[in-house]
């Protein structure tokens, strides 16, 4: 009588498991779910976000702007994630501007109304497509862009806000906004000169639209690792967010929002807000945990609570 009440309990302990598996598995699904972006977790803590309109070289129409938006405000909160493998589907990683969506936009600039009022409804749009890149830059965890194929126009404003940038040998990189008689205008103009340092390359890129090839992305400094192929990239990319993940993300998460006050601040502004940040941060469990790991090298790996 008593093994059968056991053996009864255990089933309703395996169903409940289960029960709460499949719901974190739903509410995940039902949280990232997307047209034009595709949400994986490959590892633990790990996401990968992939542009999925393959067939249309991930253009980037009305709905990814606004779900870029959607996702990483999201992913910024979620305490299941701490890193971000960013990449595409498809023969490209982005043919940027979808140019064949851009009837609102084309309304505006051609329709009726006078010049205050067309400035006022363009400002609004180029300020929430602004946001869809920002949302990257300021997510609390870090992302690792990794392109293959042609990264094309809104493609460099975007990888431009990502962390980390890693490249296939085929790669090619190309601020195309002058040959459709714009200058680009979601970051690639402020990001850029940032993240290579050199204002003459940015400039020659910028004003003739030609391809930067990986080598030549690689030795600027726009991407930090080139690998032969999609696969290799992409674990690659995937081995180094792991290693990311099992650090503390009190310490990652600080590090990425610290680096992007220094790079927009001066060494003394910098350095100050560091020390508010770090008076509240070392009281933080995970300076102990990880100070206590490293000292017995011999002990598990540190382990640290979701934040
Ligand atoms: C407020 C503004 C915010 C953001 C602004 C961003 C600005 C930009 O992104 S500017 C860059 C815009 N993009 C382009 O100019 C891309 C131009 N296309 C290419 O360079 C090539 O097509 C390619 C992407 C390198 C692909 O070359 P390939 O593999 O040889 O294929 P194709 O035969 O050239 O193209 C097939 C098919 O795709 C269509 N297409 C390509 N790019 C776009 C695009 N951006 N939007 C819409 N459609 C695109 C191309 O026209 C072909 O169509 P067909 O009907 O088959 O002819």
């Amino acid at each position: 009588m008593q093994s059968t009440i056991k053996l009864l309990g255990q089933t309703a302990v395996r169903k409940l498991t289960t029960t709460k598996a499949n719901m974190a598995t739903s509410s995940f699904s039902n949280k990232y779910k997307f047209e034009t972006l595709l949400v994986s977790t490959p590892r633990e803590y790990v996401y990968h976000v992939e542009l999925n309109r393959p067939q249309q070289f991930n253009t980037m129409n009305s709905a990814f702007w606004r779900e870029m938006v959607e996702c990483f405000q999201a992913i910024s909160e979620d305490s299941d994630c701490r890193v971000v493998v960013l990449s595409a589907n498809g023969k490209h990683f982005t043919a940027g501007l979808d140019l064949t969506d851009m009837g609102p936009l084309m309304e505006t600039v051609l329709g009726n109304g006078d010049v205050a009022r067309k400035f006022r409804t363009l400002q609004q749009f180029i300020k929430s497509y602004q946001l869809s890149f920002t949302s990257v830059e300021q997510c609390n965890k870090p992302v690792i862009a990794a392109v293959h194929g042609g990264c094309i126009g809104g493609g460099v404003d975007l990888i431009t806000a990502a962390d980390i940038r890693f490249c296939t040998q085929d790669a090619f990189f190309q601020i195309k906004e002058v040959d459709i008689g714009l200058a680009a205008d979601v970051g690639t103009l402020q990001r850029l000169p940032k993240v290579i340092g050199s204002d003459s390359l940015v400039r020659e890129l910028a004003y003739t639209a030609r391809k930067m090839f990986a080598d030549e992305a690689a030795q600027a400094g726009l991407v930090s690792r080139v690998l032969s192929d999609k696969e290799i990239m992409l674990k690659v990319a995937l081995e180094i967010a792991s290693a990311i993940a099992d650090k503390s993300p009190v310490a990652v998460q600080g590090s990425k929002h610290n680096l992007n006050y220094a790079r927009d601040h001066s060494i003394e502004e910098g350095l100050n807000y560091m020390v508010i940040w770090n008076a509240a941060m070392l009281q933080s469990e995970d300076l102990r945990v990880a100070a206590m790991a490293s000292m017995d090298r011999k002990g598990p790996p540190p382990s640290f609570s979701k934040l």
